[in-house]
């Protein structure tokens, strides 16, 4: 029996247990020298001759793989890295798309060439037997993450170290990823594979007992699907792609075409999000040219970044149960990941900090984390909160503002001394008159101290309403949910007292540009701080 059977299941599902580690055909060791090349032939398939390989080690699971015309030596090789999944591909299962999926690129690479590396990961690496118990759970209610995890597995145990060295001795250069799932994409790039990009793959005619399964990858894992695959109703009927905005992480040209006639494009080359995405870049760019041969003040470049709902209510717990409101769907959040990736810092205030206890990491995007900054005027904000974490790297990957009176006060002068040697950084500015950090001090501040040279400000509620009032954004990209939540949450404050009219403390946005993304809308706009001539030179 399994040592490490999760508490969980043995009390609320006695009968239901994870199987051996043996039997998890992840089980596998690190990949070594052993692993190579144990066979080939040519073998003629229902959509054309491929060159089967078997790749494995002695006593070790078959790693299976398919070339489709030439690869040594070439670069944006179509890979599909594909993990077993006996239920739906052999038996037909209509649980899950894999099946669908895997018949869907062989028929790709038939017509564009490419690589088809078939792992012996069932299950998402936790074996059959034990993907079998998960279904069993999943039949009472659990859903595929769930049911991993209260059987004490993974909710994600694959390892793909074997696609490295299948790649090398197939002399690929460099490749086009076609997958759904922001995982593979970076644990490829993070094992130095050369992915150029990616792309999505949706074959039509989903069955709708795997729509539940779908939306809990979209939601849960961080797939990027379009929500009108995740309605059963509109599942079997769905039609391919039309919008390519539907999809940001992953071009959709193979969905589009559904027989995969054209060539996947890198992501988002042609959509409204690349576009945004290389409008910002460029105005931070010129943004920091400037400040750097102009001025000694050094402000960041500032993009105000928030998602309401209609009615303007913004994410965060709701009540006293702590339930949060869910505003933008999967490819605005993924949007709002690239968005992070190309900021320097991100900031939130201490309220959000405290309430949502957010990472603000880059997790659906491949790029670098910002540096994570909260305005906390009385210190308040928890070393061991998700923002302040630094894991293992060695770098400032947090920083907390303060006022410099809090800093004479000994309890906070000691958090303080905690949060520095957590590598922590803290700086300290003056009060405004409400007796609260303000933005533009800690936006100077963390230029010239930390050379930030762009941030993307992120909320809550008061943040957001004294970037208003402070005219300190020069980008404002705000994402609407179409939802309405009776206004339980209301995304601005009225700064009253520093504002003697509505009027006078409403900036206008110019060059205002809206698109549809998923379901939800997206506004964008120059800001107040918006420097044209800065643009021009
Ligand atoms: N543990 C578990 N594994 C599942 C379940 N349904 C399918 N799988 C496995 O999930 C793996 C496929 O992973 P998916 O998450 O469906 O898709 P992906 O490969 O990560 O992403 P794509 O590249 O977009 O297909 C296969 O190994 C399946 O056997 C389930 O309910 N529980």
């Amino acid at each position: 029996m399994r040592e490490r059977e999760s508490e969980t299941t043995k009390r609320t599902h006695p009968k239901i247990r994870a199987a051996p580690v043996e039997d998890a055909s992840c089980a596998l060791a690190a990949c070594g020298p052993d692993f190579t090349r144990l066979s080939s032939c040519n073998l003629p398939t229902e959509t054309g001759t491929v060159q089967l390989c078997v790749y494995g080690e002695p006593g070790g699971a078959s790693w299976v793989v398919c070339i489709s015309g030439a690869v040594r030596g070439r670069q944006s090789v179509h890979l599909r890295v594909h993990d077993a999944c006996l239920t739906s591909e052999v038996l037909g299962s209509l649980k899950c798309d894999c099946a669908l999926q895997l018949r869907m690129f062989q028929q790709h690479i038939a017509t564009h060439g490419g690589v088809l590396i078939y792992t012996p990961q069932e299950g998402r690496g936790i074996g059959l037997a034990n993907k079998v118990a998960a279904y069993s759970l999943q039949e009472q209610g659990l859903d595929t993450v769930d049911a991993n995890t209260a059987l004490g597995l993974p909710e994600e145990a694959r390892d793909y170290t074997r696609v490295r060295a299948i790649l090398t001795d197939l002399g690929v250069a460099s490749v086009v990823l076609l997958t759904n799932n922001p995982f593979k994409l970076r644990t490829l790039r993070s094992l130095g594979i050369q992915v150029e990009s990616a792309a999505s793959i949706l074959p039509d005619g989903l069955p709708e007992q795997c729509v539940g399964y779908l939306r809990t990858k979209a939601a849960r894992m961080g797939h990027m699907l379009p929500s009108s695959r995740l309605h059963a109703r509109d599942a079997e009927k769905a039609p391919r792609l039309r919008v390519p905005e539907e999809c940001v992480e992953c071009d959709d040209s193979l969905s589009r075409s559904g027989a995969a006639e054209t060539t996947p494009l890198p992501w988002g080359e042609r959509d409204e999000v690349a576009l945004l995405l290389k409008t910002l870049s460029h105005e931070i760019e010129r943004h920091t040219r400037r400040e750097d041969t102009t001025t000694s003040r050094r402000r960041p470049f500032v993009t105000l970044t928030y998602a309401q709902t209609l009615d303007g209510s913004i994410a965060g717990p709701l009540g006293a149960s702590g339930e949060r409101l869910i505003i933008s769907g999967v490819p605005s959040m993924t949007m709002t990941h690239a968005l992070r990736a190309i900021h320097d810092a991100i900031i939130v205030g201490v309220g959000t900090a405290l309430a949502d206890n957010p990472q603000l990491t880059v997790r659906l995007t491949p790029g670098r984390n910002p540096l994570r900054v909260v305005l906390d005027g009385q210190l308040r904000v928890p070393v061991d909160s998700k923002m302040m974490r630094a894991g293992v790297e060695r770098r400032t990957t947090a920083a907390v503002v303060t006022l410099q009176r809090t800093l004479c006060n000994s309890a906070a002068a000691m958090r303080a001394a905690h949060l520095r040697s957590c590598r922590v950084r803290v700086l300290a500015v003056k009060p405004d008159e409400r007796g609260k950090v303000p933005l533009t001090s800690a936006l100077s501040v963390l230029g010239e101290r930390l050379r930030v040279r762009s941030a993307m400000v992120e909320g809550g509620t008061e943040v957001i309403a004294s970037c208003a009032l402070e005219r300190a954004a020069h980008r404002v990209v705000l994402t609407l949910g179409p939802k309405l939540t009776h206004g339980t949450r209301p995304a601005f404050k009225v700064l009253s007292e520093r504002a003697p009219s509505l009027n006078e403390a409403a900036c206008p946005l110019y060059g205002v540009h809206s698109f549809c993304l998923g379901d939800d809308v997206v506004v964008s706009g120059r800001g107040p701080s918006f420097d044209r001539l800065a643009m021009q030179e």
